[in-house]
């Protein structure tokens, strides 16, 4: 890219299309804050449980309801994206898989590994619940 000097411009978020891997990136650190989060609704529900049954029915009520599955549901893909990718980097500071091949592989390899184990973790939720 280059402007009438035909000197380089620095790339801008606006015109610039980020690679996959620099999308994942950002995904990570938002799936983490997003865990952050959703840690409090599990606390919440550990303190209920050990407060009263009139606050663990209160707790069970929010989190069976169909909002609260939803939230479950979005903390469980976070958890197992995250968990993923944190993998991911421990092979990254191993000195491996610095390719761009290898790079977009580990992509498609997280994601397909964080939706089969989140598909996975609800059907047997589900089926036992
Ligand atoms: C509830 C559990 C977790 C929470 C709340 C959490 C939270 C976070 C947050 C907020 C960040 C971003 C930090 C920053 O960018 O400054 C982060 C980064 C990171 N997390 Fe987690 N995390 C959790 C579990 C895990 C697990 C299980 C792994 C497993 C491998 C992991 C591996 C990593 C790694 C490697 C980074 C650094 C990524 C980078 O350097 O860009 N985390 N985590």
């Amino acid at each position: 890219m280059a402007n009438g000097s035909g000197r380089p411009l620095s790339p801008h978020l606006q015109v610039y299309k980020l690679p996959r891997t620099a999308l994942l990136s950002i995904t990570h650190r938002i799936t983490g804050v997003g865990l952050a989060v959703g840690t409090l609704l599990l606390t919440w529900w550990l303190v209920a449980a050990a407060t009263s049954p009139a606050a663990y029915e209160r707790a069970q009520h929010f989190i069976g309801s169909f909002f609260g599955l939803l939230l479950m549901f979005g903390w469980s893909l976070a958890l197992y994206y995250h968990l993923c990718n944190g993998i991911r980097h421990l092979v990254w500071d191993a000195g491996k898989a610095f390719e761009l091949s290898e790079a977009d592989r580990g992509n498609q390899i997280v994601i397909g590994a964080a939706a089969v184990l989140t598909v996975l973790t609800w059907i047997i939720g589900l089926a036992v619940w």
